[in-house]
């Protein structure tokens, strides 16, 4: 079980996770999504006691991962596929690590034939595909037989064949029972494999929930209309759905009105009725994918040279008048958005140079 409480970690000026609290529970395979700089690899650095909170806790099995007494036995993380030396066998880069962590040799050829790697063990890692290294990396993850697996985008850069693996291996560690958190930036991706999501943009929680219902919650269709009268037809028809329902409408940033509870036949009435023009009218079907964009829309952290964050989230509280919960915080996130680390890869500084557990404590450090 991995708990996050209250987190929060700033380096300077920029705030990568803001009182962020959520539980990832055992036999299920929980996703961490969020777009490019949510915070979701300070998260689990701070996991993983690679960092140091600013405030708050991030918890393994009830405690902090440097006050675990074996805490490979209790955690495994793919943080960098690539992290073996290049010049070491996948089975020597084992040993290495379960003699540094004092696990038994028989590990080793185990975590090897539970990653598909026997055959190549005696070949240098320096010339392993990327797949390859990903699956030595997972290896590394497994040697403590832990009960809690931690994953950073672990399908970057696979082909469909790894990508396909990586997933049913996830399942499988899940159903033996054990907590899986896996982050990605991509939806599609975890739809394909989550049971439960945690959302994240700009450091704060977006949504946290059971992927079924997720699906119940977003995946509906909604009727799009053009026309040169958007208020009008808005007006007409906001509150007026046939038998009783509720019909919600939006504009978007194109100036099209987005409307939930009628479809196109109830919309052209309307429109008819009120002698509004209309130049398009379509149903769009909702998908979980769009969903999760416009969730964690202006939750972006854009480059520092003058781009200017919030654009999206302004736009989208403009045309949602600020209802929701989800779109209040969208903009108080895009209103903090205003700074990011000066590396240009604006990414996991700090996080290279480690082995699949995860051990080197003292590699990060803030404030550069
Ligand atoms: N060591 C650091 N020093 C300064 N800023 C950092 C550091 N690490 C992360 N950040 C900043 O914190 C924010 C969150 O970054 P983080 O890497 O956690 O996001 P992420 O969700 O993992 O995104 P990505 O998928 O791009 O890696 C970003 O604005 C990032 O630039």
């Amino acid at each position: 079980m991995l708990a996050v409480r209250e987190l929060t970690k700033r380096y300077g000026g920029t705030t990568a996770v803001d009182a962020l609290t959520f539980d990832v529970r055992p036999g299920q395979v929980t996703g961490f999504l969020g777009p490019n700089g949510a915070g979701k690899s300070t998260t689990i650095r701070l996991l993983l006691g690679l960092d140091r909170p600013t405030s708050g806790r991030a918890l393994v099995n009830g405690r902090r991962y440097t006050d675990l007494p074996r805490p490979e036995r209790e955690v495994g993380a793919l943080l960098d596929g690539g992290a073996a030396h290049p010049g070491r066998s996948a089975r020597a880069h084992l040993l290495a690590l379960a003699r540094a962590t004092g696990l038994p040799r028989r590990r080793v050829d185990e975590v090897l034939g539970t990653v598909g790697l026997t055959d190549v063990a005696g070949r240098r890692v320096g010339g392993f595909s990327l797949g390859m290294r990903q699956r030595l990396g997972i290896a590394a993850a497994l040697l403590g037989d832990p009960g809690c697996l931690v994953f950073d985008e672990p399908v970057n850069g696979l082909d469909i064949d790894g990508v396909r693996w990586v997933r049913g291996l996830m399942r499988d560690l899940a159903d033996e029972g054990r907590t899986v958190f896996v982050s990605s930036h991509l939806m599609t991706e975890m739809q394909q494999v989550a049971d439960r999501l945690v959302v994240v943009g700009g450091g704060r929680l977006v949504t946290e929930a059971p992927m079924a219902e997720l699906i119940e919650a977003w995946s509906h269709a909604r009727t799009v209309v053009r026309t040169p009268d958007p208020g009008i037809l808005a007006d007409r028809l906001r509150g007026r759905g046939a038998h009783g329902r509720r019909v919600d409408v939006e504009q978007g940033r194109d100036g099209g009105l987005r409307v939930q509870g009628a479809g196109p036949e109830e919309v052209g009435d309307a429109a008819h009725r009120a002698g509004v023009r209309v130049h398009a009218l379509y149903r769009e079907e909702a998908s979980l994918e769009r969903a999760y964009l416009e969730l964690t829309e202006g939750t972006v952290r854009h480059a520092a040279s003058g781009s200017g964050a919030p654009r999206g989230a302004d736009a989208a509280l403009a045309r949602d008048g600020g209802d929701g919960d989800a779109r209040r915080d969208r903009g108080r996130r895009a209103e903090r958005d205003d700074g990011r680390r000066a590396d240009p890869d604006g990414g996991t500084g700090g996080t290279t140079g480690r082995d699949g557990h995860g051990q080197d404590h003292d590699a990060v450090e803030e404030d550069r």
